[in-house]
């Protein structure tokens, strides 16, 4: 019999318990014990339901309060002294890594004041990780027991786990070296690293554990030959040490074969390949499994949410065990199913045809579980399953919402004139100084502000119908007002709305377009308690009417100072949805483009000189190699933004924003957009502002971390900036924070932005008189 695994589930809840209660916590609502309680029965609840699916191999150690790679820099002390010299408690230690912590000194209690380490994206998904910090003074050591301790909770429960860890080159080579140990190189800390993993691995083992998912997805990236060395090092160490589980060194997310060489002859106890995003490894990988090495074969997509094409992963299966042999194949999800919302049952609102082309998390284990019957010989209890499967994926390419003639005779009519604006960037900025007369250093914000509980009480209501739309609007409205009232009085220079309306900026957009369907349920994590949900792309888009021009028409009419119309970009539309399979991602990019080009103009030619296009997500849709693919993806993706923002006059400015990711400058070159401004508040290494200075264009470079209630005082803002400047020319210089400011409160949100403006002030006197 074929064994079926799953490498993760999400560890939200069906309903974003872990949400609620962990913000409970932190303002003080509930108690530790309580939240921990609350991870307990989410776990506990996840694993039964994986075991009553049938699943063979159930993981443990996937949950996390926050993110997976932080908890393992808690467990192996990775945690810098500044944390730790206030004695705080392991949780709270815990999420003042995750997102800072600013209190006042009380009776029993000393200030505490630390800004959060720095969040990246999770390889190309939406996910962000915490990212390690290593210093000279890091000293490795077990500082818990969270793995061995989440086994033993599954296991009191009657159920058999096998725990995950991200492996130690993985781990290591997604970290950075803290401010204080610039030039050290993580990967040379893997001899200090390996013998807490050996420690770790040996108590799991003495609590019963026989075998461990060691994650190196880093293994599909292009690695620099010591980091491919590592591995031999690191699981030559792992797997010739007595006492340890048997590893399965399981990869995702991409190709290994360029890396290959790295892992080949590894006497690890088998490997999991990621077949959903690259099935033709197949016959390379196998090529380096010895006769008793298991061959773990992702074949459920845990990146999307398309119901499985079964009669295809059988096949697929198939030739796997013809290589291999059965009883040494497993049948698994491609990675984590963390990327994918919880259960499609919970979706009520969905048109029921389209719902039977989905399939979530929940429905994800049937799908493993039913396809190593099938591959098994148990066909005959899986016959009527097969068939049903069959004809949905029959029913869904014949669908007529996924063929629409006009987008694609419009698609077929874009060319280099219509994604170029009329005139290079120097003139056009000539022009646009005429037109706005910014004061050098201008100030901004990237758009959102405070989504208090009033807007949400406020939009729920007018979901359920519980007030009118003309209400709805008109509180809205006294929203913006605020606002703006709040930016003239602080003395930003080019306002925003706010984004009031807008529930998310992916979601707001595909449920006005053509072509998208949505969930009511269906969350998933992005970053701690953040979760978006994420619409779905069914079919081809276009837009039927204006989005967003009547809001920003109104944010213009009650200022004098420029108002940002503010969209987001094709890219990220598309890489925050869940996107199409039966389609490329440049057509449904394209196609998303021209959508927003309708938009872009409408807003011109309704007043609205500056418009932001946000591609946040353009860095992290980037192909994990270099190569064709990537070439490829650069030009359509910047194609993309350049024909919806080209329609425009020279005079109207465009910006674009970006964030949490190592952006590099060349990507965005291409879009050729005014204005740039890109989250770096928490990037300290000098060659990467060096890399910014030379960008064409003008840009700002985010002076405030956004996800942490901490608020920078005027002198930080001065020094920073000072130090910026050494490297960036005064003139291009833009000064805003990080990001949107949706998910702050409002007291913290002002003070940051009022010391801000007064860090700008100061320079803009200070070079008045240069
Ligand atoms: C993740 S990028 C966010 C950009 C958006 N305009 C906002 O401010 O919320
Ligand atoms: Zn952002």
């Amino acid at each position: 019999m074929v064994q079926s695994a799953v490498l993760g589930f999400p560890r939200i809840g069906a309903f974003r318990e872990l949400k609620k209660n962990t913000e409970s916590y932190w303002n003080g609502k509930i108690s530790a014990d309580q939240l921990l309680a609350v991870g307990k029965d989410i776990r506990a609840h996840n694993w039964k339901l994986q075991k009553d699916a049938g699943v063979d191999i159930i993981p443990s150690n996937d949950f996390s309060f926050y993110d997976q790679v932080l908890d393992l820099s808690l467990l192996f002390n990775v945690v810098p002294a500044r944390y730790t010299k206030y004695d705080l408690p392991a949780l709270d230690t815990y999420f003042a890594m995750a997102r800072g912590l600013q209190r006042k000194a009380t009776e029993s209690s000393k200030a505490v004041d630390v800004p959060a380490l720095e969040m990246v994206k999770w390889f190309d998904s939406n996910y962000h990780y915490v990212r390690p910090t290593f210093s000279h003074s890091t000293e490795f050591k077990l500082n818990g027991s969270k793995p061995i301790d989440e086994y033993l909770e599954a296991k009191a429960l009657g159920i058999e786990t096998r725990p995950v860890l991200v492996g130690p080159v993985s781990y290591l080579f997604l970290g950075k070296p803290d401010k204080d140990s610039l030039d050290l190189e993580p990967i040379s800390l893997l001899e200090k690293i390996l013998p807490v993993y050996i420690e770790l691995l040996k108590k799991l083992a003495a609590a019963g554990v026989k075998q461990v998912q060691i994650d190196e997805p880093t293994l599909v990236l292009d690695l620099p030959e010591n980091v491919k060395a590592a591995f031999k090092t690191a699981y030559e160490k792992l797997t010739s040490t007595e006492g340890l589980p048997e590893l399965i060194l399981t990869t995702y997310f991409g190709d290994v074969t360029p890396n290959l060489s790295a892992i080949e002859g590894l006497k690890v106890a088998g490997f999991h390949f990621d077949f959903v995003r690259a099935p033709q490894q197949l016959e390379k990988v196998v090529s380096i499994l010895n006769d008793k090495q298991t061959l773990s074969v992702g074949i459920v997509d845990g990146r999307n949410i398309w119901k499985n094409d079964l009669a295809s992963s059988i096949k697929f299966v198939k030739e796997a065990i013809a290589k291999v042999s059965a009883d040494r194949v497993i049948v698994a999800t491609s990675s984590s199913l963390l990327h994918t919302p919880v259960d499609l049952t919970n979706e009520k609102k969905l048109d029921a045809e389209i719902k039977d082309w989905f399939s979530f998390a929940t429905q994800k284990l049937d799908e493993v579980v039913t396809i190593a019957k099938a591959v098994s010989g148990e066909t005959a209890s899986i016959s009527e399953k097969l068939s049903a499967n069959a004809a949905s994926i029959k029913t869904r390419k014949e669908h007529a919402i996924t063929n629409d003639p006009a987008v694609q005779k419009r698609l077929g009519e874009i060319n280099d004139a219509l994604a170029t604006r009329s005139s290079p960037f120097p003139k056009r900025l000539a022009i646009q100084k005429e037109e706005f007369h910014l004061p050098l250093f201008p100030t901004t914000t990237i758009g959102s502000f405070p989504q208090t509980k009033d807007i949400r009480v406020e939009r729920n209501k007018f979901a359920k119908g519980q007030i009118s739309e003309e209400e709805y609007t008109e509180f809205i409205k006294k929203q913006i007002q605020e606002v703006v009232d709040f930016q003239e009085s602080v003395g930003l220079d080019v306002l925003v709305h706010g984004e009031p309306e807008r529930n998310d900026m992916v979601q707001y957009f595909g449920e006005r377009l053509k072509g998208f369907a949505f969930t009511t349920n269906g969350w998933v994590q992005s970053y701690g308690t953040r979760y978006v949900r994420p619409p779905i792309i069914v079919g081809d888009v276009s837009r039927p009417g204006p989005m967003t021009v009547k809001t920003s028409v109104y944010a213009q009419s009650i200022t004098k100072k420029p108002m940002k119309g503010m969209l987001t970009g094709p890219v990220t539309i598309l890489r925050w949805s869940f996107p199409r399979n039966d389609v490329p991602q440049k057509t449904q990019s394209l196609q998303l483009g021209l959508a927003l080009r309708d938009e872009v103009q409408d807003l011109e030619a309704a007043g609205i000189h500056v418009i932001q296009v946000d591609e946040p997500a353009i860095r992290e849709g980037l192909p994990l190699r270099a190569g064709q693919e990537r070439t490829d993806y650069l030009k359509w993706a910047a194609e993309s933004f350049r024909v919806a923002t080209s329609g425009v006059k020279d005079s109207t400015q465009i910006h674009s924003h970006f964030c949490y990711s190592d952006l590099d400058p060349n990507h965005i070159k291409a879009l050729d957009a005014d204005v740039v401004s890109i989250e770096f508040s928490k990037k300290d290494d000098p060659k990467y502002i060096q890399e910014f200075s030379n960008y064409p264009n003008h840009i700002g470079l985010g002076l405030f971390d956004i996800h942490s209630p901490r608020v920078p005082s005027e002198e930080e803002f001065i020094a920073r900036i000072g130090e910026i400047l050494k490297v960036y020319p005064a003139e291009k210089f833009w000064c805003n924070p990080d990001c949107g400011l949706k998910t702050r409160k409002w007291e913290e949100t002002k003070a940051s932005l009022a010391n801000m403006v007064a860090a700008a002030k100061y320079y803009r006197e200070k070079y008045a008189t240069k």
